[in-house]
């Protein structure tokens, strides 16, 4: 799915909101009167609403503001009340110019709910945990940070202890550029926004004030929105499940690729069997596992269905095998960084010829030598945790929009594949695009996750997908593997092995 922006520069240097022109065009083109795709908006935001809050469960106070997002907040409120809720409506007078859409929707109330405006600071009513908030104060018109009356409001809330709901954004948060330091932001428990994710819910430094989201369709024009040239998508369940080949009836192991995991060290074994497994797990036709002969007797008893074969040097890797009979190569997970180790990465970046997906410790050592960089294939699928990418760079970032700058940077650069990893990993392609990924939870910040990961990356690259894909899919898979492993064992209680034992293609 595309992630639409509020406010993207064109070539000529103006600022435009693809998510204004989507609404404009659906108006024009579907067509459907601007009020009426306020009301669908509303009702798939009730649909959402419904089923997480039912009738009985708190007071609910909804809080508009007097552009569309506050006509939202009366739609929704009318609707509410009609299936019964108990709820009251504050109107936030911020401005004294109402849309007309808030006006429309002020009327159609009809007399049966009577809003209270609030124009004055001490009149923002008390909050508590009893309560229920809708917030439709603000939503994509946020043009500066928030000030006077409706800051005021957003600083009680967020010192009280009620629920919030917030109706497409957050008030306060600007949902795809940087907010200041010192702006207030509403911190909402939950937030259902229309049509499309926005940049900022993916960006770590925005949880607190997204909270758990989701993402509600109103019908704007799929066409239109399939033209915009966007940089930034989110891989759903429908771009990642469009990417899995079917395996033949007649298909035999040699169809499927033979992988080679360089991976493993003393005390560190445990990566070489975590990446292997979850290869195994993920198609490959047949793996053989390079690790130093300390992990030999525990990778043959551990993984059965590989073969292993062993570096002279008992605890770390250091020559180079022969690399003619694999369709693809994984390393870094457990090699560690002895010197001897970065010789091998550097011979291993020379002669390489196939796909490739580097992890962990080989990207340190690339980080620490700039020639290394330099060697990196073309295509190349690296996995890196956010500290791994910083020493990749070599600089840190001020915060996750400068970040995402420099992700897009170093792939169309290097025109390599970077899955930058974390709670929406991000993977950045070589022509500049950036694919949040939708699946995957906090039981997978543990050690052992991104081994898994590379196992299951490598088994993609081995079986033919394209690096991209076998990039987006990996990381898909291994979320959704990580969002079963929670369901069966709870998110403190799974380990990577459960996340393994859940891949299921
Ligand atoms: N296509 C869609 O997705 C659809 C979107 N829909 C809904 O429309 C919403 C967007 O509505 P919108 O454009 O009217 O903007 P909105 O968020 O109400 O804010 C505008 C008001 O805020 C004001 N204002 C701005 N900054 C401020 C500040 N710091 N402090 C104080 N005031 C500030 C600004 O005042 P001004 O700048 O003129 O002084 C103006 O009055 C969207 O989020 C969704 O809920 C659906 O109904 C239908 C389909
Ligand atoms: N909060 C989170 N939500 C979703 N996925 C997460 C979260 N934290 C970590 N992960 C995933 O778990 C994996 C952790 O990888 P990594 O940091 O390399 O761990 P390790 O090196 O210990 O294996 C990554 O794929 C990452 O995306
Ligand atoms: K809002």
């Amino acid at each position: 799915m595309k992630i639409l922006l509020t406010r993207k520069q064109t070539k000529a240097g103006n600022y435009i909101s693809e998510i204004k022109e989507a609404d404009e065009y659906t108006i024009v083109h579907e067509p459907i009167a601007s009020i009426d795709l306020m009301e669908r908006a509303s009702r798939a935001f009730v649909s959402i609403f419904i089923r997480h809050f039912p009738v009985s469960y708190k007071k609910i106070l909804v809080l508009c503001g007097v552009g569309d997002n506050g006509g939202d907040g009366l739609a929704i409120a009318r609707m509410l009340y009609a299936l019964g809720y108990d709820l009251e409506i504050y109107i936030i007078n911020h401005s004294t110019k109402q849309s007309a859409n808030f006006k429309k929707n002020l009327e159609r109330l009809q007399n049966k709910i009577h809003p209270v405006e609030i124009s004055e600071i001490d009149e923002i009513p008390d909050f508590n945990k009893n309560d229920l908030i809708i917030d439709a104060m603000l939503g994509a018109g946020l043009s500066r940070p928030l000030e006077g009356l409706i800051e005021s409001t957003v600083e009680k809330l967020n010192e009280s202890e009620a629920e919030i709901v917030a109706v497409d954004i957050p008030t306060g948060l600007f949902a795809d550029s940087l907010n200041g330091d010192k702006d207030i932001i509403l911190k909402a428990d939950y937030t259902i926004t229309f049509q499309t994710p926005k940049l900022a819910f993916v960006l770590p430094q925005n949880g607190d004030f997204v909270g758990n989201w989701e993402v509600v369709s109103i019908g704007l024009h799929e066409e239109f929105i399939g033209k915009l040239e966007s940089r930034y998508f989110y891989t759903d369940s429908q771009i990642a499940e469009a990417f899995i080949k079917p395996r033949s009836k007649f298909a035999n192991k040699g169809h499927f690729g033979h992988a080679l995991m360089m991976a493993g060290s003393y005390g560190m074994i445990g990566a070489a069997v975590l990446s292997t497994r979850a290869c195994l797990r993920s198609g490959v036709g047949k793996i053989t596992v390079y690790a130093p002969e300390c992990g030999y007797a525990i990778l043959q008893t551990a993984i059965p269905e590989a073969m292993c074969l062993t570096d002279a040097n008992k605890a770390f890797l250091e020559t180079l095998p022969k690399l003619d009979n694999y369709q693809a190569i994984g390393i870094g997970c457990g090699i560690g960084t002895a010197p001897k180790t970065a010789g091998l990465i550097e011979e291993v970046l020379k002669q390489v010829k196939v796909p490739i997906v580097i992890d962990a410790d080989a990207l340190n050592i690339i980080a620490s030598d700039k020639k290394l960089l330099a060697l990196l294939p073309k295509g190349a699928v690296l996995t890196p945790h956010p500290k791994e990418f910083q020493r990749l760079i070599g600089k840190k970032w001020e915060n996750d929009y400068e970040k995402l700058a420099l992700l897009e940077d170093f792939a169309v650069s290097h025109q390599c594949i970077v899955c930058l990893k974390g709670a929406f990993t991000a993977v950045a392609l070589p022509d500049g695009t950036i694919h949040f990924n939708s699946t995957g939870n906090a039981g997978m910040a543990k050690g052992g996750s991104g081994d898994v990961l590379t196992g299951m990356i490598l088994a993609l690259l081995a079986q033919g997908y394209k690096p991209e894909e076998a990039a987006l899919l990996g990381v898909y898979e291994h979320g959704l593997a990580g969002d079963r492993a929670a369901q069966l064992k709870g998110t403190t209680a799974m380990i990577a092995s459960d996340i393994i034992e859940s891949i299921r293609f």
